[in-house]
């Protein structure tokens, strides 16, 4: 209890998290406790504070998602206890070195109110063993300092602790984020939204051209989220005929249709505590379709040929590159999978948005073709990399790759020069936007963000902007945002 009242008595976010690690230890009867917790982009799990053979000290801002132990314990949100460390062949640099060794280790993941995962703990310990028991009381305790520290945190003081920035997302060595390359703010806008789905299973619509990044993104959505250590499984809908990608994706049980001569697992099975990516998902059958959606509703899959449905936990990326509302009104697509897909949508920006972005890919497809084709990198004249820029690109990143990797062909020396590059001759005007048309989409973007920030309740986003709810509804329908209702939002969830 008196530990609970330090806790309440903390004013300021470094002071609780002090508390808290000195609490434990004291609990445990360990010498190491560790708090790391979530950064506001999800993607870095920084050491916030620790205590060791009775001091705290702030913690380093090392990032734990670095660590396997730690990645695992964190991704499955679940305890995780070694008892013979010294003899574990698990790797653990997270802990300090010094002697005696450490001989024990518990990581227990942190929840806050929203019982989204926050952070982690981790005691370790000079003895054998850890109690077990202590796991159900670290959960409740770190619930607790949590929210308190979430409160202390809204109430405007600021958190001294030498964590890494809280708007910015984790960026790359590159010019980049998660993997890919790109600083244009209609990159960073990609970044931002990526962020916020790394750490919880929300099912995730990618939008865009062809060859725009899409399945590039769901890779990193699935590589720095907390599924990492799970498989990624992509498919193709508009790659099979009908029955062929039902088989593919549910399974089928022996006899199921001539051929089946075993069980066989579906795709879903096999990315089970993962993420399975449908690409061109646009492409799917209506049938199919429907199949899909229970999946989404209530998480069960039936394989063909079985009359019993299983549990899988499957987080679903999926992509198009056609207007997928307006499939839906052709009648091609069902509504309500529609609503169901599209709770968090982003979309890629094709290249010919991404000004400086184009030089910087460029760069990187030159780096990686020349590693590919075992060649040293070959160098951009200033000629060239102005050719380059002069040149109006359509949307596709893919088409700047190969054009990459072409000039890199034709190039017999080291220096890349404007002969190399065969620019092909894009009717430009066809791409460009007028001035209307960039109205439109800042108005589009801006309405679809509000209304995502108010769970599609027109109301209030009608307040928040400022206009009459009646306006708004009229500028959704001319932008082409469909005209859900907040109970349709949330009949769609159920
Ligand atoms: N931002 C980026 N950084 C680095 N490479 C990129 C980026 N965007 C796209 N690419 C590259 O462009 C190519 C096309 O990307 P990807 O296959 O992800 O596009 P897509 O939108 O899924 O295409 P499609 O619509 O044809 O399925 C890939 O080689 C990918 O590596």
């Amino acid at each position: 209890m008196e530990g609970l009242a330090a806790l309440a008595r903390c004013q300021r976010p470094f002071e609780l998290e002090q508390a808290l690690v000195s609490w434990l230890a004291e609990l445990s009867n360990c010498a190491l406790v560790q708090l790391y917790l979530l950064d506001a982009s999800h993607s870095q799990l920084p050491l916030c504070c620790q205590w060791l053979d009775g001091h705290t000290e702030a913690g380093t801002g090392q990032d734990g998602l670095g660590e396997s132990l730690l990645a695992y314990s964190l991704s499955q949100n679940t305890p995780l206890q070694l008892n013979e460390l010294d003899r574990s062949l698990h790797a653990t640099p997270f802990l300090p070195t010094g002697q005696p060794p450490w001989r024990s280790l518990l990581c227990q993941p942190l929840l806050d109110r929203q019982q989204q995962i926050s952070g982690l703990l981790v005691l370790a310990s000079r003895s054998r063993s850890i109690n077990e028991d202590l796991t159900a009381s670290l959960a409740l305790i770190g619930t607790i300092a949590l929210a308190q520290l979430q409160a202390l945190k809204q109430a405007g003081l600021v958190h001294q602790a030498p964590t890494p920035a809280l708007t910015e997302p984790a960026s790359d060595s590159e010019h980049g984020c998660f993997g890919l390359i790109g600083e244009s703010p209609a990159m960073q806008q990609v970044y931002r939204l990526v962020s916020k789905v790394l750490h919880n299973p929300v099912t995730v619509l990618l939008g865009g051209e062809t060859g725009t990044g899409k399945e590039l993104v769901a890779r990193a959505i699935h590589d720095y989220g907390s599924r990492r250590t799970q498989p990624f499984i992509a498919q193709n809908c508009s790659a099979l005929p009908e029955h062929l990608l039902e088989s593919e994706l549910f399974g089928y049980r022996k006899g199921a249709f001539t051929g089946a001569n075993q069980d066989r697992e579906g795709l879903f099975d096999a990315a089970n505590g993962g993420t399975l990516f449908l690409d061109e998902i646009g492409d799917m059958p209506l049938a199919l379709q429907a199949k899909l959606l229970r999946v989404l509703q209530e998480g069960e899959v039936r394989p063909l040929g079985s009359n019993q449905s299983h549990r899988v936990d499957v987080r679903i990326v999926a992509a198009t590159h056609q207007n997928l509302y307006g499939q839906v009104e052709q009648g091609r697509f069902r509504e309500d999978l529609y609503y169901r897909l599209s709770h968090f949508p982003i979309t890629l920006p094709p290249l010919r948005e991404r000004g400086a972005d184009i030089r910087e890919l460029a760069l990187h497809f030159t780096r990686e073709t020349c590693t590919f084709l075992q060649r040293s990198n070959c160098r951009w004249s200033d000629s060239a990399l102005a050719y380059l820029a002069s040149h109006r690109f359509p949307g596709n990143v893919r088409e700047l790759k190969g054009l990459i990797a072409r000039a890199l062909l034709l190039c017999d020396g080291n220096l890349l020069l404007p002969e190399h590059l065969q620019l092909p001759n894009t009717p430009t005007h066809a791409h460009r936007l007028t001035l209307r048309e960039q109205l439109d989409k800042v108005e589009r973007n801006l309405l679809n963000e509000t209304l995502q920030k108010h769970n599609g309740n027109q109301t209030q986003t009608a307040q928040v902007l400022g206009l009459p709810r009646r306006t708004l509804l009229y500028r959704m329908q001319r932008l082409g945002i469909p005209l859900r209702t907040r109970q349709q939002a949330e009949g769609a969830r159920k």
